[in-house]
This record gives structure tokens, sequence and C-alpha cells, in this order.
């Protein structure tokens, strides 16, 4: 399925936020969205999510739903969102409750899930008792239960520490070459966005439109040997974004005094 945001705008009140912004994610796609602080980046992901009714344009999707899809726009958020007196396989059931599937379905569908995200040792555990990255991975594993058309992931590994991050990297690839998955990814981290994105969306200060468009050719699964080229497209994202995030910067602390 494709997810078509269309000359969308967004005011909170009488603050101009985003837009007017158009953006595809195609089938199997990654495209990741990056820009200043306070650039629209969430607000953009909440309208693409229906949590936010954009003050003009549409948001639509195009194709055919997925088999067995629940909830073809799902999120997976950056604090990992996960109920703390629940096993992990519960908390991957979550969304699978009062949907009407069959016990069997909703064991299965638990069991494939932890599978992808190689939780399945793991299901009878806590959330407290795994680490930062793992419980990330339950909310990877419980967003794909419902076997999404499009993941809206908002700075999923942006909480975790920077080796953990490079592993969930690795997991995010992994999972992608196995079954691909489609995902608008918003991120302020350039690295991750060059890593796992077919697309780079570059916004520009607030209100956020798109400033520059980075197609990156490189297959995801080759990146991690493609250091140099990767280097490169990452310096000419950082050339477009750095004027605008050092004024919105300043905006900011503005704001703050
Ligand atoms: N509920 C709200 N009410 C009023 N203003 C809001 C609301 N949510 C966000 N904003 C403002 O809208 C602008 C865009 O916010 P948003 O959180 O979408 O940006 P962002 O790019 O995700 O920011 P960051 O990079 O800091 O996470 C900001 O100026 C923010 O202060």
């Amino acid at each position: 399925m494709r997810l078509i945001l269309d000359a969308v705008v967004h005011s909170y009140d009488d603050l101009h936020a985003l837009g007017p912004i158009d953006l595809e994610v195609d089938d199997g796609r990654i495209v990741a969205v990056v820009g200043p602080s306070g650039c629209g980046k969430s607000t953009l992901l909440a309208i693409a999510g229906g949590l936010i009714r954009p003050s003009a344009g549409r948001v639509a999707m195009a194709g055919d739903v997925p088999a067995g899809c629940l909830n073809p726009l799902t999120y997976v958020f950056q604090d990992f969102a996960l109920l703390p007196w629940r096993s992990v396989a519960a908390n991957v059931a979550l969304p699978l409750e009062g949907r009407g599937l069959g016990r069997a379905e909703r064991r299965a569908r638990v069991a494939d899930a932890l599978d992808r995200t190689g939780l399945s040792d793991f299901a009878g555990a806590l959330p407290r008792q795994l680490s930062g990255g793992m419980r990330q991975r339950v909310g990877i594993a419980r967003a794909l239960a419902v076997n999404p058309a499009v993941l809206l992931m908002d700075e999923p590994l942006s909480a975790l520490d920077a080796q953990t991050r490079d592993l969930l990297m690795d997991d995010l690839v992994a999972l992608h070459g196995r079954a691909p998955f489609s995902a608008l990814y918003v991120t302020h981290n350039l690295a991750e966005a060059v890593r796992l994105a077919h697309r780079v969306v570059v916004l520009s200060r607030r209100p956020g439109r798109v400033r520059d468009v980075v197609d990156i050719d490189i297959a995801i699964a080759d990146r991690a040997r493609a250091a140099a080229d990767l280097a490169v497209i990452t310096d000419r994202l950082w050339q477009s974004i750095r004027d605008e995030a050092a004024t919105a910067d300043r905006e900011l602390a503005n704001v703050r005094s």
C-alpha cells in the first residue's frame, strides 16, 4: 500500500507548524523525515496516523491492504509505550485484543512477531527485565503483529545508547531484508536516516516544508559496507539542514529565555 500526503498543512491555533507538504511512501520503502527541532516532524507523523486532523490537505492510502492487516497505519513510539505489568507476549498481543480473532490466530501472530524480532525466548519476561534495546524490539514486534501497511516510527531509537541503536538498526535492516515493510521514519539522526531509508526528506524549519529529497540507491542490506558513500550523502544532508537547524535553535533559545 502507498501512503500519500497531499498538500498537508497544519496550524496549532495561530502557529503555522507545517506545510504545505506533499509526500509519499511506496510499498516496501522506508522514507525518513529529518529536519531541525520544532519543524513539525512529529506533527507530520501524527497527521499521517490520523491522530491529528490537518488544517488543510489530505492523507490517503492507495493499493491493496496487506493480507491479515488489522491496522494499516501503526505507530512505533520513542519511549516503547509498553505496559509494565504485562509480559512481552502479552504486550505484543495487546493490539490483537477486541478484534474478533480466534485464540489460535492471536497466538500465531504473537509467535510470528516474536520470532521476527528475535524475542521468542523472552515471551514470558516483563519489560523491566529487559534492556532498552530489547524493549524497543517488543515495541516493534507489537507493531508487526497487526501486519501494518505502513509503520509510523517516531524517533524509535533515540532513547537508546549509541551501541544499542546500532544493533537495533542492524535488526531493522535484517527485518526489512526478510519481509520488506513500509515506514515513515522520523529522526534527528542523519546516520540513522542514511542507514535505513530509501529516501530522506529534509524539512525546513517551522513551518516545515520539503527542502530537499535525497534518494539512496544503495541496497539497505549493503549499507554497512558503504560507509564512504553514506558519508557523502550524510554530508549533503547536513549542508541542507545546517543553517535551518542553527536558526531554529536560536528561535527555540529565544522562546526559552
Ligand atoms: N499540541 C500543540 N499545541 C501547540 N503547539 C504545538 C503542539 N504540538 C507541537 N506544537 C508546536 O508545533 C511545532 C512543531 O512541533 P513538532 O513536535 O511537530 O516538531 P518536531 O519537528 O517533531 O520537533 P522536535 O524535533 O523538537 O521533536 C513546534 O513549534 C511545537 O512547539
